[in-house]
């Protein structure tokens, strides 16, 4: 592979891909306003470069939630990796592995919880999603505990799919190879039904997703596993306190890549209210519009303790598996490493505000 950004990945993938697929990973929700945002958001930021500091041997590793990172930089949850390459999860998680970083493995996997366990080498968490009836959490629960997960993610901006207009243009269902194999099938039945005008991801959330879940819930699910429970998709001081007071080891700020509420405020400007509101070493995680490693280092330097990358990594697998998403990560690790000596702050505990300037909107 010789692409040197993300964005040449992107456009090396854009051709590999069947229509409808693209546009399931790449598209948000309605009018699309947030997942632009996302990605403008890191613009409104220079750096403020120091010099003259002995950047001889930068260290990205960072500690977070009892394992270690080789850099502070994970893939985010997503569903359906065999959509683009067909080892799917497994084949990511490798990827990671590699460079030792985090892998989110997203619960409507195409691979099994085990299969992906076993091909761990970075640390190694789940994302899950609250369906109706509890056994159905309470079992995968008891499995990644078992699996040797060493968190678990609950995803808490979805209690219904935001209004996708390119999945529901194109009838998007899954195709009959992909299917996400730690559910009972009974239950994921209308993601593969396609219908024009309609969306199968979108139906089947209508039909299966608890929509009735509150913080007391959150309390519960804490209660029933020993492993840290982290939230996705906190954008507001307000709910990143409630989540400190049930029991959250950590959040991830977090619009779903602007796929659920659009218009919903860039991560990058809700990074510092959540930030502020929680205890000094209480890890916020960021995810949205990571395509870069000047853009990881803004969002350090801004409160993050760990990015999540999430299309980026399957575009590197759309276009070579496991090497593609190797690539990926490989490519913003060595940006972030490159930043950070060039910052004058060649570790990530160095990163502040002060080395930032606001540019203005
Ligand atoms: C194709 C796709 C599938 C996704 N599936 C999930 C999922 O199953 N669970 C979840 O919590 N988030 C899911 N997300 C959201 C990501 O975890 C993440 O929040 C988002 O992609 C980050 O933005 P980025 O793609 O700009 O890096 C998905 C995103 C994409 C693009
Ligand atoms: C299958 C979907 C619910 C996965 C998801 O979270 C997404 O597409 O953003």
């Amino acid at each position: 592979m010789d692409q040197l950004t993300l964005r040449e990945i992107e456009e090396a993938a854009r051709s590999r891909l069947p229509v409808a697929v693209r546009e399931f990973i790449d598209g948000g929700s309605d009018r699309e306003r947030t997942l632009a945002g996302n990605l403008s958001q890191y613009g409104r930021w220079g750096f403020r470069p120091r010099v003259l500091v002995d950047v001889s041997a930068p260290d990205l590793t960072v500690d977070l939630l009892g394992s270690r990172l080789a850099a502070p930089i994970g893939v985010a949850p997503m569903a359906y990796h065999q959509l683009v390459d067909p080892a799917g999860e497994t084949a990511t998680v490798r990827a990671a592995g590699q460079h030792g970083l985090l892998t989110v493995a997203a619960m409507f996997a195409g691979r099994t919880i085990e299969e992906i366990a076993v091909e761990a080498t970075g640390p190694l968490w789940l994302q899950l999603y609250w369906l109706r009836g509890r056994e159905v959490l309470t079992g995968l629960v008891e499995r990644a505990e078992r699996a040797g997960y060493q968190a678990l993610v609950l995803t808490v901006d979805a209690p219904r799919i935001g209004r996708r207009l390119r999945d529901l243009r194109n009838g998007f269902a899954l195709p009959p190879q992909v299917r996400a194999v730690n559910l009972d099938p009974e239950l994921m039945v209308a993601t593969g039904r396609s219908a024009a005008g309609s969306s199968a991801i979108a139906e089947h959330a209508r039909q299966q997703f608890d929509t009735t879940l509150t913080w007391t819930d959150v309390a519960w699910l804490r209660e029933r596993t020993s492993l840290p429970l982290v939230l996705k998709g906190i954008l507001t001081a307000e709910d990143a306190r409630l989540a400190v007071e049930h029991g959250a080891a950590a959040v991830v700020v977090s619009n779903h890549g602007g796929r659920q509420l659009d218009g919903a405020v860039p991560t990058l400007t809700a990074l510092p209210e959540v930030v502020a509101a929680v205890p000094a070493d209480f890890p916020v995680l960021l995810d949205g519009g990571i395509r870069s490693g000047t853009d990881a280092a803004t969002a350090l330097a801004l409160g993050a303790r760990t990015v999540l990358v999430g299309r980026p990594v399957l575009w590197g697998l759309a276009v070579g598996g496991e090497a593609g998403a190797a690539r990926v990560l490989g490519l913003l690790q060595d940006e972030l490493e490159h930043t950070l000596a060039l910052l004058g702050r060649p570790r990530p505990g160095d990163l502040d505000r002060s080395a930032l300037a606001d540019l203005g909107a």
